[in-house]
């Protein structure tokens, strides 16, 4: 049983993997990867439109939180991977970088070494993109990138979708990635041969060879350990009991936006008061650890529409034909993301950069006696949400027992400046489908429907119907000013031998998904530690 290492990751997640990958790419390095989740070999994790079951409450893979959505507006269940790949492993497979302004607003932020000239080579290295190298996309790195298949059924809704959007105003590109200025298009997706390519699959697979890596699944870490003002170890939870695990170098905690501010709270790194409160000896006083929350608030919109859609796939005998032929040949409906399109639009044409970020799925949904049905009717849907929100949220522990789930507040559409966002959104979404291009396929609206038409009943649809897109980040935010949590190389301040690297270090959300964010964060630090030493 491994008793101690150079660097102890606690998590592997998106960045967990490629942390732990690149890190023990030097023999020198001991290198221990925990994981609570188990190992990420079964058949829902590989196909992509698995993710639905997945997600499913009681699923072994992943956490699953209640989230105060915003004062009295409910609440709502926020999901996150546990397993090996972490949420890389049970995630919608979008492949979205997000654009130089957000990382350049990152580095102006204090977070110097993140800005996008630091940022682009890390993606470029990690790609093997299908649409080519470019000065700024990768060929022949870990993770294969495929956009959605051409000459499959629902091209003919997918091509009007753009012309539609194009004559709202959004072109029409090949590569939404590399359109920091708007555009519509194809999605690109870690989708390879009809596989999902995880952080898991495309880092650490090919490096679990190494006998400097070791990564154990199924094993809680419960706390950090301290000597003094430096972590020194971990105290972990498998089915043996409880041990304790030292760290000879440090400890990269990248258990995401949830569980890493909590770990850190646990561990005595967070308010004073509040730890006091539950008993819990402070280390470092930091109010800062669990303040910062930011999601993206995802509304979906629905049309009815005369064909194209893929509703019927997925239900009753088709359903059942559709796995099967993706079990044989691994191909067909099963292996799409839940997307066909993506989208990056800018509501008011003014703007310097896109506000608000869609995705077209040639699906719909509604509430039906089993909950939320696949429509019988063919369907479109065309969901997203402002990618930029102003509104803060907030986490913490309520007890000192590592298995009390935290306090989790969204606060959504809070600020003024995102109500404005998401009402014109969704005016922008209209505008895309009254398009002459979409007039032949369109039937109707569904969802909001035609009775939802003021800027207020526009919003009061939106905070009644929408919902996390999964995003969360910004828990433990980086900065060069004191009261951030990590310093620019990830170093957790008031203590020594602590980094945090995941979405919880993001100061703001990245325009779009977070995923590649994640992974890009994990090799960002992971050179910036292998420089230090
Ligand atoms: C359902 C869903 C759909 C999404 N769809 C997309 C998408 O299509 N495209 C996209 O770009 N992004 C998507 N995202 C978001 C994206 O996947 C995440 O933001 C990203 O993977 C987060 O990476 P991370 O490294 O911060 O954390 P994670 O990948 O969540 O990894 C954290 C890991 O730490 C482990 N862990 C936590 N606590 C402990 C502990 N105490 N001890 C040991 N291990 C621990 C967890 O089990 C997990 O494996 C989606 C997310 C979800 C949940």
């Amino acid at each position: 049983m491994i008793d101690t290492a150079d660097y102890i990751i606690v998590g592997a997640g998106s960045a967990g993997c490629v942390l732990a990958a690149e890190l023990s790419s030097d023999p020198s390095n001991n290198v221990l990867l925990v994981e609570s989740g188990p190992a990420d070999r079964h058949f829902l994790i590989d196909m992509p439109r698995g993710v639905g079951k997945l997600m499913a409450p009681g699923n072994p893979h992943i956490w699953s939180y209640d989230v105060t959505k915003a004062g009295n507006r409910g609440t709502e269940k926020w999901v996150k991977g546990r397993a090996i790949g972490g949420s890389s492993s049970v995630n919608g497979m979008i492949y979205a970088r997000g654009f130089a302004s957000d990382y350049d607003r990152w580095a102006e932020l204090g977070c110097t070494g993140w800005g996008w000239a630091d940022m682009v080579p890390h993606f470029k290295a990690m790609e093997d993109h299908e649409l080519g190298e470019t000065p700024e996309r990768g060929v022949g790195g870990p993770l294969r990138i495929s956009t959605h298949p051409r000459k499959v059924a629902g091209d003919e809704l997918c091509e009007a979708v753009i012309d539609a959007a194009a004559e709202a105003g959004t072109p029409r590109v090949a590569d939404t990635n590399a359109s920091p200025q708007g555009g519509i298009g194809y999605q690109a997706r870690t989708i390879w041969k009809g596989k999902r390519q995880s952080a898991a699959k495309a880092f650490l697979r090919p490096a679990l060879a190494r006998k400097n890596l070791t990564v154990i699944s199924d094993t809680d870490v419960l706390r950090i350990l301290f000597d003094g003002q430096r972590a020194s170890g971990v105290e972990v939870r498998d089915a043996s009991g409880v041990r304790r695990i030292d760290a000879r170098r440090e400890i990269i905690v990248s258990a995401g936006a949830i569980q890493s501010p909590k770990l850190l709270q646990l561990s005595g790194i967070g308010p004073a008061r509040l730890l006091q409160d539950l008993g819990i000896a402070v280390v470092h006083d930091q109010p800062q650890v669990g303040r910062n929350l930011r999601e993206h608030f995802y509304l979906q919109t629905k049309y009815r529409v005369k064909r194209g859609s893929l509703n019927h796939e997925f239900a009753g005998p088709r359903l059942l034909w559709n796995v099967l032929r993706y079990v044989i040949a691994s191909s067909g409906p099963m292996t799409h993301a839940a997307q066909e399109l993506i989208g990056y639009v800018k509501t008011e044409p003014a703007l310097s950069r896109p506000d608000c970020q869609i995705g077209v799925g040639l699906y719909s949904m509604g509430l039906g006696p089993k909950g939320l049905e696949l429509d019988k009717e063919p369907g479109l849907t065309i969901g997203g949400y402002p990618m930029h929100p102003v509104s803060l949220g907030e986490m913490h522990i309520v007890s000192a027992d590592p298995d009390a789930a935290p306090y989790i507040l969204a606060n959504y559409l809070t600020d003024p400046e995102d109500q404005a966002t998401a009402v014109r959104l969704v005016r922008y979404i209209r505008k895309i489908a009254s398009q002459p291009a979409l007039a032949e396929l369109m039937i109707e609206e569904m969802m909001p429907g035609r009775a939802v038409q003021t800027d207020d009943e526009i919003l009061a649809d939106y905070l009644a119907r929408g919902g996390t897109a999964y995003h969360v980040a910004g828990t433990c935010r980086m900065g060069s000013d004191a009261a951030s949590v990590v310093d620019p190389l990830a170093r957790v301040r008031g203590v020594s031998g602590l980094r945090v690297v995941d979405t919880s270090i993001f100061p703001e959300l990245p325009s779009g998904n977070t995923n590649a964010p994640a992974m890009a964060a994990g090799r960002n630090v992971a050179m910036m530690i292998r420089k230090d030493r």
